[in-house]
C-alpha cells in the first residue's frame, strides 16, 4: 500500500514537472518568437523561409512539371507566338515588391512606365489558390549573328495540369486582351484622292468630359452597351450589326466631342467621310468597305449636301436623278453620288461585309434633311444637343475650374441659364480666359448678364 502511493505520489510529481517543463519551454518560445519578430526585419525573414523551402525542396518528390512558351512557334518559319507577347504583357503586372531584378523604361508613345521581366527573375502568379512561376530563359543561338530568342518556362504541380490548359492559360489570354483593348491609340481617317488617310484621334473628350444632361449620357451610354452585346441578335434577326445616330442641335454643343467621347469609349476608329469627296455611289461603296470593322463612319453636317434635302424642295435631287456636277477647286467634276447610294449603304445592303459598324450623321438643321434618310432603322437614335443646362454645366465647373459640389454664385448661374440660350461652347470660352475659379464665375455671370440683357432689348 505504502509502495503503491509512494508510485502514485512520484508519477503525479513526473506529470506536474513535464507541465512545468512544457509550460517553461511555451514561454521560451514565446519570448523567441517576439524577439525574432522584434529583432529581424521582415525581409529577412522571408528570405529566410524561401531559402529553407528551395532547400527542402531538393528533398522532396519532384512533381512539378513545365510548360515551355516560345517567342517564335516555329523557329525558321518566324511565326511569332501570341502566347508568348501575352505572357511578356501580363507577367509584369504581377510583379510584387520583393523583385530583383526588372527591366524598366519609358517608352515615347507612352504615359507610363514599362516593365519587362529580367532573366534573372522569378516570377510567382496566384490564380484560384495555385501558385505558377514563371522564368524568362533566352535560348541559345548557334549563329550569334541572328536576333536572339526567349521563351518563358510555367512550372507547376503536375496535379494541376487540367486547370493550366483549361483557365489559367485563358486567364492570361484574356487578361492581355483587356489589356491591348485599354491602351488601343484609336485613330481618326479622312478620305483623300480617294484613299483613306490616317492619323491619331488627339481628342481627349470621354463621356465624363461631356457637358450634357445626365440623363442623355445614360442613355446613350446604355444604347451603346446594348449594341454591343447583341451580335447574336442581330444575327438571328438578319440584320447587319450596325447602328445609327443622328446628332443635331446648333453649332458649338458637342456634336464632335460626343462622337470623339464615343470612339474613346468603344475604342473604335474613326472614318471622317466629307460626302464632297465621294463622286459615285461605287465610290461610296468603296470608301464604306475599306473602313474596318469596330469603327464609326461619321458624314457631319450631313444637311450641307444638295442630295440628302427632302426632295420637295426646289434645289434638290431625287434618288433616281443620277448625276450631278459640283465644283472641286477650279475644276468641275460629274458626280454620280446619289441620296439612294447612301440609304442602301445605310440599310445595310452594301455594307454587309462590316461587322459592329457606328454610322453617325451630324447636322445643325435636322429640317432640312430628306426624311428618308431619318427613317427609323436608318438612323436608330436621334440624338439633340442644345444649350447649356443647369445640371451640364456642373461638368464644365469641374473640367475648366476644378469645382467639385457646389459654390456661393451656381445659384445665380442656373437663374440666367434658365432664361437664356448659350451654347457649352461659349461658356467653355468664357471659363478658359480667367485661372482663379471664383473670379472666372463672377466673370460669366457677368457675361450671361449681358447676354440676357441683350435679349430683352431685342425682343
Ligand atoms: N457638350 C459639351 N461638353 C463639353 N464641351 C463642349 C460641349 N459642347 C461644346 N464644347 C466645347 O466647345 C468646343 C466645340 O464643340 P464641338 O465642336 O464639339 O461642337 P459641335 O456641336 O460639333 O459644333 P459644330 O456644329 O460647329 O461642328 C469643344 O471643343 C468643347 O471644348
Amino acid at each position: 500500500m505504502g509502495l503503491y502511493t509512494q508510485s502514485l505520489f512520484s508519477s503525479f510529481r513526473s506529470a506536474s514537472t513535464w507541465f512545468e517543463v512544457y509550460a517553461a519551454f511555451s514561454t521560451f518560445m514565446m519570448l523567441l518568437r517576439a524577439a525574432i519578430n522584434d529583432l529581424i526585419p521582415h525581409q529577412f525573414r522571408s528570405f529566410i523561409v524561401s531559402k529553407l523551402e528551395a532547400f527542402l525542396s531538393k528533398y522532396q518528390p519532384n512533381n512539378h512539371v513545365s510548360l515551355k512558351i516560345n517567342q517564335f512557334w516555329d523557329k525558321d518559319a518566324g511565326d511569332r507566338n501570341e502566347l508568348f507577347d501575352a505572357v511578356q504583357d501580363y507577367l509584369p503586372t504581377r510583379i510584387t515588391h520583393t523583385y530583383k531584378s526588372l527591366k524598366v523604361g519609358k517608352l515615347p508613345f507612352q504615359k507610363h512606365l514599362e516593365l519587362e521581366v529580367d532573366e534573372s527573375e522569378e516570377v510567382v502568379d496566384q490564380f484560384e489558390g495555385t501558385k505558377f512561376t514563371w522564368k524568362l530563359h533566352e535560348d541559345s543561338n548557334e549563329e550569334s549573328n541572328k536576333q536572339k530568342k526567349y521563351s518563358f518556362e510555367l512550372t507547376f504541380n503536375e496535379k494541376h495540369r487540367e486547370g493550366v490548359l483549361d483557365r489559367y492559360i485563358p486567364h492570361v489570354l484574356k487578361t492581355y486582351e483587356a489589356m491591348k483593348a485599354e491602351r488601343r491609340i484609336i485613330n481618326i481617317y479622312s478620305r483623300m484622292d480617294g484613299y483613306w488617310s490616317e492619323s491619331e484621334l488627339s481628342h481627349p473628350a470621354t463621356f465624363d468630359s461631356l457637358a450634357l444632361s445626365p440623363q442623355l449620357k445614360k442613355d446613350i451610354m446604355d444604347d451603346l452597351d446594348r449594341f454591343l452585346r447583341r451580335k447574336q441578335l442581330y444575327k438571328k434577326v438578319g440584320k447587319p450589326w450596325k447602328r445609327g445616330y443622328l446628332l443635331y442641335g446648333p453649332p458649338g454643343t458637342g456634336k464632335s466631342s460626343l462622337i470623339a467621347a464615343m470612339a474613346n469609349y468603344l475604342k473604335f476608329d474613326i472614318y471622317d467621310l466629307e460626302l464632297t469627296s465621294v463622286y459615285s455611289n461605287s465610290d461610296l461603296m468603296r470608301s464604306m468597305k475599306e473602313a474596318s470593322n469596330r469603327s464609326i463612319v461619321v458624314i457631319e453636317d450631313i444637311d450641307c449636301n444638295q442630295e440628302v434635302h427632302p426632295r420637295s424642295t426646289p434645289n434638290s435631287l431625287s434618288d433616281d436623278q443620277d448625276s450631278d456636277s459640283v465644283n472641286v477647286g477650279a475644276k468641275v467634276q460629274s458626280k454620280k453620288f446619289t441620296l439612294s447610294g447612301l440609304l442602301n449603304y445605310m440599310d445595310g445592303l452594301w455594307s454587309s461585309g462590316g461587322e459592329e459598324r457606328i454610322i453617325i450623321l451630324t447636322t445643325n438643321h435636322k429640317e432640312k434633311i430628306d426624311p428618308a434618310l431619318l427613317r427609323p432603322g436608318r438612323m436608330d437614335m436621334h440624338i439633340h444637343l442644345s444649350f447649356l443646362e443647369t445640371k451640364a454645366f456642373r461638368v464644365l465647373a469641374s473640367n475648366y475650374l476644378g469645382i467639385e459640389g457646389d459654390h456661393p454664385l451656381f445659384q445665380q448661374i442656373d437663374d440666367l441659364l434658365d432664361k437664356i440660350q448659350v451654347t457649352p461652347a461659349v461658356v467653355a470660352e468664357q471659363l478658359m480666359r480667367i485661372e482663379d475659379p471664383c473670379a472666372a464665375l463672377e466673370a460669366l455671370v457677368t457675361f450671361l448678364k449681358e447676354m440676357d440683357k441683350d435679349c430683352n432689348s431685342e425682343s
